[in-house]
């Protein structure tokens, strides 16, 4: 059951709309990322949830609490929503105790062990008496999870809280944070425009755009079942080819392809995801040469030039554990359902689509 609903938000600055009804859910102990571009309105939202903004229409309700909704509008220390802040904010003149004890009643009792206790569970134990200036960037930041965890919130809200991290620190404090707010308990919501950091940290992701959320649901349903081809674009690689569906089966230049779900007959585009694009020998598969590779450590995305039947020649992208010489010859299959989305008015069609489509 949902702890966190947040119904038909809207929220306007001097008439220009920025949250234009906006649906989110997020079930009691999960942590869920509100995936979007910049200036897309997530900020705005979190504020409207912790009630630093008031909003203009809709309702905010954690558990049976209506907190913000027509005529109400509880004050944000009332609401018992915690936010960690894009860059921690710790104060520099306390000590990593002082900072966590902050939000705690001075008459709390155990006011020590509590403290004890959350430099647990962010991994800090034995911390308590070091200054902010002697902590790395990713200390700071659970540093800062354990002050709001501390006056043990229903909600916490986290504004893009690993942004300032460089590359390798981010993924070992996202595993720690998000294993602390598990153990916490704590229903969490974080705000990002890393579409990796939100399907690798999050159990439900929200993609926002132009002040809605459009789809939202596990990352796994989100990255294989986009709600739209914008979507599809925006989290994860894409290869986006035109395509026209007949009788539930997906017919592209790249050969006929099972479809994911169920579509009526017309023509668009398919979504095929680079690892779905498998290298085979040449004669295996549609003759391909490579353009380039990027290369990452782990693996590689190999830009791919496939001779499709009637010479048309079509860019994909697939992923590869190794590098691969420029201009290498190799085969191409593909496997898996692929996502289908109708041709919208505005939409371009590729060179090649009308050949595709009439395939
Ligand atoms: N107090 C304000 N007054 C006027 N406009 C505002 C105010 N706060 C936000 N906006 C505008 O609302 C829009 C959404 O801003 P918001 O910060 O919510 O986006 P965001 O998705 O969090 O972006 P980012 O990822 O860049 O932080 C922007 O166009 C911004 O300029």
């Amino acid at each position: 059951m949902s702890l966190l609903e947040v119904r038909g938000v809207t929220k306007a600055f001097d008439r220009t709309p920025v949250l234009q009804g906006v649906d989110l859910d997020v079930p009691s102990g999960a942590l869920a990322a509100v995936l979007g571009p910049s200036g897309c309105g997530k900020t705005t939202l979190l504020r409207v949830i912790a009630g630093f903004e008031r909003a203009s229409g809709g309702t905010v309700t954690v558990g049976d609490r209506l907190l913000a909704g027509p005529g109400r509008h509880v004050a944000p220390e009332r609401r018992r929503v915690a936010v960690v802040p894009q860059e921690g904010a710790l104060f520099p003149h306390l000590s990593v105790a002082g900072n966590v004890a902050y939000g705690l009643p001075r008459s709390a009792p155990r006011r020590d062990r509590r403290v004890a206790e959350l430099l647990e569970l962010v991994g800090l134990q034995g911390y308590e008496q070091r200054m902010p200036a002697e902590l790395s960037g990713g200390q700071q930041q659970r540093v800062a999870l354990a002050r709001a965890l501390a006056p043990d919130p229903v909600v916490i809200l986290l504004d893009e809280p690993f942004s300032a991290l460089d590359a390798g620190l981010r993924a070992s404090v996202r595993a720690d944070v998000r294993s602390a707010l598990h153990a916490s308990g704590a229903t969490a919501v974080l705000v990002t425009h890393d579409q990796e950091e939100a399907l690798s940290t999050a159990d439900v992701v929200a993609v926002m755009r132009d002040g809605r959320v459009v789809q939202a649901g596990t990352p796994q349903e989100i990255y294989r079942t986009p709600h739209d081809i914008d979507v599809a674009r925006f989290v994860g690689e894409a290869v986006i080819i035109p395509a026209t569906v007949r009788d539930g089966v997906v017919w592209t230049t790249l050969g006929a392809l099972p479809l994911a779900g169920a579509a009526a007959d017309g023509v668009g585009m398919a979504v095929l995801r680079p690892e779905q694009v498998i290298l085979v020998p040449e004669a295996d598969g549609l003759p391909a040469r490579v353009l380039d590779t990027v290369f990452y450590g782990h693996d590689a995305n190999v830009m791919l030039e496939v001779r499709c039947p009637g010479d048309v020649l079509m860019p994909v992208m697939c992923r590869t554990q190794g590098d691969l010489p420029r201009s290498e010859s190799v085969g191409v299959r593909i496997v898996g359902p692929v996502t289908w989305f109708p041709k919208r008015p505005y939409d371009v069609m590729p060179a090649g689509a009308q050949d595709a489509a009439s395939a």
